[in-house]
């Protein structure tokens, strides 16, 4: 079910003072679909998160949901939610008081907001903690009753701002899975900001990947792992090469590439580093024109020929495999 709106981000852009946090930025959200903003450190996801949500004015541009202009409207009224990083709750309020505390700004009855945050507790499965504060919470369960406040508002769009980063990474992987299910139970739009590859890979139905105020690539989460339109892209969501070759740049996956006899691949190389991964072994090259290639070997495969540092090999891989990159 569907019943979140489309969000068009228009020429978006913020300075801080000389800083470019984003730069004129076009990009439409599909309504009820779950997408992950990517990027390093600085690159302008947060602000970009911010803008949406109200919490920062844009320079230039506008954000348009469900067709209304919402560049200029405070933040309650625009039918988004945030949730925050370190969740923000109210240490001394119970878990079903900062649930209702939006409704009671609002003035709503105390039975009605009760009635509701309890609804809400029930969605992310903590009502049985909704006498407690805070305080008395895992870093999860705080999750949860921070979920369940944003989402008290009834938001066309949930903002998330690096949701999982508190959370051992046990944990976050259990959370992380939950968020896809209420997202999909729920039918808003999510969008969530990240700078973990594999988060994005497992919660996407498209990726952002931003860089340098900019937005590098868009699309679903299988299209920029296998396509990578720029050298950043392929290094950034790694599991790939970018090899240079006379015909110009190209992004390898790792897993494409295979190691041959030497002067039997396409190019040679010697071994630099060998390094045990569990289920595959992942094998360093050093190849012409002080190239460093990675070749990710199945283990069975690995350890029927073992091979030492300093070995001398070809590598190989099938034309199909390469594509073509913007460096
Ligand atoms: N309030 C501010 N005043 C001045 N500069 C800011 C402010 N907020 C962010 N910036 C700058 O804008 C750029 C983008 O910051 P932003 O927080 O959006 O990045 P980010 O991609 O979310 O990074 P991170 O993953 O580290 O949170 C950075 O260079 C940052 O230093």
């Amino acid at each position: 079910m569907t019943t979140g709106q489309d969000l068009e981000l228009v020429s978006l852009t913020k300075r801080y003072g000389e800083a470019l946090a984003v730069n004129r930025i076009d990009h439409h959200f599909r309504a009820g679909s779950y997408a992950c903003l990517l990027g390093p450190s600085g690159c302008g996801k947060s602000t970009t998160l911010r803008m949406i949500a109200g919490h920062e004015a844009p320079t230039d541009g506008s954000i348009v949901l469900g067709g209304s202009d919402v560049s200029w409207m405070p933040p309650a009224r625009r039918g988004t939610a945030m949730m925050f990083q370190n969740y923000a709750l109210f240490p001394h309020l119970t878990v079903i008081d900062n649930v209702a505390f939006s409704l009671k700004m609002k003035g709503v009855e105390a039975t009605v907001r009760r009635k509701k945050a309890s609804a809400m507790l029930d969605l992310v499965d903590m009502v049985r903690y909704a006498d407690r504060r805070p305080d008395q919470l895992s870093g999860g369960q705080q999750q949860r009753v921070a979920l369940a406040r944003a989402l008290i508002t009834n938001p066309q769009v949930l903002l998330l701002d690096e949701p999982l980063s508190a959370l051992d990474p046990f944990l976050r992987i259990r959370m992380r899975a939950e968020l896809k299910r209420l997202q999909r139970e729920l039918g808003i739009t999510f969008i969530h900001v990240t700078h973990s590859q594999d988060e994005a890979l497992a919660l996407s139905d498209e990726i952002v990947v931003m860089n340098n105020a900019v937005i590098e690539q868009a699309g679903p989460a299988r299209n920029v792992f296998n396509r990578p339109r720029t050298e950043f892209v392929a290094r950034f969501m790694g599991g790939h090469n970018v090899i240079a070759l006379p015909q110009g740049h190209f992004a390898i996956r790792s897993d494409r590439v295979s190691l041959t006899a030497a002067t039997q691949g396409r190019l040679d190389g010697q071994v630099t580093g060998v390094e045990y991964q569990g289920g595959h072994v992942l094998l360093t090259v050093r190849a012409a024109g002080d190239q460093e290639i990675a070749a990710i070997v199945p283990e069975d495969a690995y350890f029927d020929k073992p091979m030492q540092q300093g070995a001398d090999v070809g590598l190989s891989w099938d034309d199909s495999a390469l594509h073509p990159v913007a460096v």
